[in-house]
């Protein structure tokens, strides 16, 4: 039986740049990537990603936009993890580090996407585009793609 679980991703934007946090500990150790998260009980995703955005990065958001949704799939794990994508261009405070991660801004010509998850070199040219989109990837193991499909849409709909 497989099962669900909800994450929340969120990237914080201005202008020509984005904040990507670099993950200390967990899913994803090593790599860049946004502020997210478990959603938790009694809470709903925009209050999740809300909340991580503030535990792992110390921003406060203001007005996030759900622009993507994406469902991974790892060989032989009947968990499917479905990651909730926001973005938003209004914040504040200053990112400062946390136990979790150490927050950078970069140029979005400039993205490290080799020290990412392989699946964002896929979906960040929507994202940076300004398009919304929806994405299933199937890993095998923790860096590759056996296959995946991924298309604009209007809006998020589940
Ligand atoms: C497979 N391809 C992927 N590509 C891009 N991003 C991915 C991802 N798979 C997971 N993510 C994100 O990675 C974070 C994990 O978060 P994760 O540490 O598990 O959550 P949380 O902080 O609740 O954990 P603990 O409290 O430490 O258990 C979370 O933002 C989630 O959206």
């Amino acid at each position: 039986m497989t099962t669900r679980k909800l994450l929340s991703l969120v990237f914080v934007r201005e202008a020509s740049k984005i904040l990507l946090g670099y993950k200390k500990r967990g899913f994803g150790q090593g790599w860049w990537n946004g502020f997210g998260g478990k959603v938790e009980k009694g809470e709903t995703i925009m209050q999740g990603a809300l909340r991580e955005l503030t535990e792992e990065s110390g921003l406060i958001g203001d007005s996030l936009e759900e622009i993507g949704l994406l469902t991974f799939e790892f060989e032989g794990d009947p968990v499917l993890l479905e990651v909730h994508v926001f973005s938003t261009t209004k914040f504040s405070g200053k990112p400062e580090e946390t136990e979790e991660m150490r927050p950078a801004w970069f140029d979005i010509q400039d993205i490290p996407f080799k020290k990412m998850w392989s699946d964002d070199v896929l979906w960040f040219p929507l994202m940076l585009k300004g398009s919304k989109f929806k994405g299933y990837f199937l890993f095998k193991g923790l860096h590759d793609i056996l296959k995946y499909k991924l298309d604009e849409v209007d809006k998020i709909e589940y």
